[in-house]
């Protein structure tokens, strides 16, 4: 099951986190007894669970179940995964697109499994630069292909609605192994995402 659905919300942690989201609401200068706010400590402690389930979840074991053995020695590539994550420094959101690319060396993975891994590693609290480098070394050891790349390009709640509050501002990161460490390669990988990049 890729998703948590509601039965599987762990009960201590749901209860822990719904007592703290109570105090801070309160602290924050609401009521939280209010007919509107009442459940809202219990949905943002769900919400909160469904936005880190990655932790509990292992990429690697996802890739593993659906690898298969082909031929198939050309660029493989996957671009406009949409992904939220959430910064770790103010626990906001920041939000964009990830694009993948690898190159075979005798085993291809199930397509879907690409989002899947951006997702695992996309739930928890990050920085963009890590978020990168996970998904980046983990299809590199997992899938073992002849080169992998990533770029992911994201805004930054805690840029856009606090802080130096700049709303157009994108950031984008890289990784690189293998084949993709070769400019030529590295150039068509940019070149097949590049309408996706400002
Ligand atoms: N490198 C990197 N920085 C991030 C990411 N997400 C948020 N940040 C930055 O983390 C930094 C934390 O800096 P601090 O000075 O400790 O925090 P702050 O006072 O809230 O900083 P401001 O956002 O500038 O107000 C900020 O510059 C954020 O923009 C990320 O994914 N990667
Ligand atoms: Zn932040």
């Amino acid at each position: 099951m890729p998703y948590k659905l509601f039965e599987e919300y762990n009960l201590e942690v749901t209860d822990n986190l719904k007592y703290n989201f109570r105090s801070i609401i309160k602290e924050l200068g609401e009521d939280p007894e209010r007919e509107g706010i009442v459940k809202t400590p219990e949905r943002a402690a769900k919400a909160m669970q469904f936005l880190t389930q990655g932790y509990e979840m292992d990429a690697k074991t996802i890739l593993e179940e659906a690898m298969f053995k082909e031929g198939y020695n050309e660029m493989v590539v996957v671009k406009d995964i949409e992904l939220y994550s959430l910064c770790e420094h103010h626990m906001l959101p920041f939000f964009g697109k990830a694009h993948i690319a690898y190159i075979p060396d005798g085993q291809i993975v199930g397509l879907s499994k690409l989002p899947r891994v951006v997702d695992v590693f996309a739930r928890r609290l990050q920085v963009q630069e890590r978020l990168t480098h996970d998904i980046l070394e983990c299809l590199n050891d997992t899938l073992k292909p002849k080169g992998v790349a990533v770029v992911i390009e994201a805004q930054h709640m805690c840029m856009m609605m606090r802080g130096v509050q700049k709303q157009n501002s994108s950031t984008t990161t890289s990784g690189f192994r293998g084949q993709f460490e070769k400019i030529e390669t590295r150039n068509e990988f940019l070149k097949l995402i590049s309408s996706d990049l400002k």
